[in-house]
């Protein structure tokens, strides 16, 4: 077992890779090369990139990649997406194109306010909080006007306090559930700074209050922090056309297919393990973007996961009818973006990526990527009410068979031909290399 390191933090990054190399690799010299392998030759870059966490030794390649032709409120646009699993870019494409005859996508940004809590302890009578907090309550927010001065300026700032009482859940419970604007940041930032402000704020007032008893003064915080749930932080997006206007094939008439495709969404809505599936095809596109752009992917998952399972039950974040012999197909999302601040003016591939997307606000990046959880999820559906997943899927993953395999240049050009007319599975591309290398 490795023993404890203790100042490993204030080691050099040379120093770093040998300690690991050392213990945890019998000083192979050939993983020092790997890592070397994927450093930045141009140094102030690399150093960019070991300044952005702690403990850096390398740097993590995921393929950037571009999906063209989705057409969104009658503008063009090609989607940047970071991610490294097969088939996703292709789907997205694929559902860009289908649906730029069709109209494209329509979006909109329902609202984009987001949340932070104070969570504290008081131990006493909870009509005089209520009274203290009615009488406090504009000093609070006063109080921060320094640190949300220049986000007023830009459209934003603090919105509301609210106390809530939260006993009935825990006992002496009480929070103050804040609501904020944050224009175009995410604005994690801004609202811990205000929430931490609030809470040394809350200690000195309830300590002077006079209506308070001793222990009643002694209030207890016991943290503040913004909250990655934000139900009023929402994009909308949606496709739609006449029936007649879908897929149409020997198999599956258009009205089928519609109606296949409604059912299909429907066992995402009731059924959560079909559900949680059909949101992780969403999220294929979601993270994608958001990674692309420099956006906290995690804050992202955990808000629509969560929304996913706001009425007690986990469900689909799409929703699918036919109204009129009109096919309809949407997708309702919380999404907490920011086009400034976090990484967005720091890492050179984030600031290409928002500037082939035009440089976009917070606002239309919520639509953009909201579009691309909704393209990803037609084709997934698409695929699965048709040929079936791994048909598509496994035809984008050869290459990745193929390298597993060491497949030379020459192979590759003779599978890929091969398997154009034959289904990919790992053992057939065994066999069919196998029998090349005879
Ligand atoms: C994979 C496809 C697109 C093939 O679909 P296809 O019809 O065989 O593709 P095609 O070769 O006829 O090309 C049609 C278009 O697809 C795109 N396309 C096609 N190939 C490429 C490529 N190599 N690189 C870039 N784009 C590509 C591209 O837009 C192309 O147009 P073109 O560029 O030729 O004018 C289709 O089968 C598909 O959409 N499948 C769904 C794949 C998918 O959802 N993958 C996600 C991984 S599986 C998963 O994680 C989630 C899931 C599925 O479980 C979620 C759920 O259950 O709901
Ligand atoms: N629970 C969570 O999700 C947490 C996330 N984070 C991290 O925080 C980072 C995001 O925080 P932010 O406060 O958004 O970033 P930030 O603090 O880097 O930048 C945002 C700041 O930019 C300034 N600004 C300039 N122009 C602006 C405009 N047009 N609109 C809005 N603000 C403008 C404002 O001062 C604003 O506070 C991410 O890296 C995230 O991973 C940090 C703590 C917790």
């Amino acid at each position: 077992m490795t023993s404890i390191v203790s100042g490993f933090s204030k080691l050099s990054k040379e120093d770093k890779i040998n300690w690991m190399v050392a213990h945890h690799f019998d000083n192979d010299q050939k993983t020092i090369n790997v890592l070397k392998t994927y450093w930045n030759s141009d140094q102030a870059l690399q150093q960019l990139h070991d300044e952005f966490a702690e403990n850096t030794i390398s740097n993590y390649y995921l393929p950037f990649s571009i999906a063209p032709n989705f057409l969104i409120n009658g503008n063009r646009y090609t989607i940047p997406m970071a991610i490294e699993e097969s088939s996703v870019v292709a789907a997205a494409s694929k559902a860009a194109k289908f649906w730029q005859d069709r109209g494209g996508f329509t979006t909109k940004v329902e609202s984009m306010v987001k949340v932070g809590q104070v969570h504290f302890s008081y131990n006493g009578n909870p009509e005089k909080l209520k009274t203290f907090f009615k009488d406090v309550k504009s000093k609070i927010i006063s109080s921060a006007a320094h640190l949300s001065k220049n986000m007023e300026k830009r459209g934003g700032g603090i919105k509301d306090i609210e106390l809530r009482d939260k006993t009935s859940e825990m006992k002496h419970y009480y929070q103050l559930h804040c609501t904020f604007g944050t224009a175009d940041a995410m604005g994690a930032n801004f609202i811990n700074s205000c929430l931490e402000h609030f809470a040394k704020q809350l200690t000195i007032l309830a300590t002077n209050y006079i209506g308070f008893s001793n222990e009643e003064k002694n209030l207890e915080i016991i943290m503040s922090i913004l909250s990655n749930y934000v139900p009023e932080c929402i994009a909308t997006a949606s496709v739609s056309c006449p029936v007649t206007d879908l897929p149409n094939t020997k198999q599956l008439s258009a009205t089928q297919y519609a109606e296949k495709f409604i059912k299909a969404v429907q066992i995402a809505k009731i059924e959560p393990y079909r559900a949680v599936t059909h949101n992780k095809g969403i999220m294929n596109g979601i993270d994608a973007v958001v990674l692309a752009t420099g956006n906290d992917f995690r804050a992202i998952e955990a808000g629509a996961h969560a929304y996913a399972s706001r009425k007690g039950s986990y469900s689909s974040l799409t929703n699918a009818t036919i109204t009129n012999d009109v096919f309809s197909f949407s997708i309702k999302i919380p999404l907490a973006l920011g086009t400034v601040g976090g990484l967005t003016s720091l890492h050179p591939l984030v600031k290409l990526a928002l500037q082939l997307l035009g440089n976009p606000n917070a606002e239309k990046l919520m639509e953009i990527t909201a579009v691309a959880g909704l393209a990803q999820n037609f084709a997934a559906i698409n695929s699965l009410i048709t040929s079936g997943i791994q048909q598509g899927h496994m035809k984008m993953h050869l290459m990745n068979i193929l390298n597993q395999l060491k497949a030379t240049n020459s192979e590759k050009k003779q599978l890929i031909e091969y398997f154009k007319t034959n289904a990919v599975t790992h053992s057939e591309v065994v066999v069919q290399i196998e029998k090349l290398r005879q």
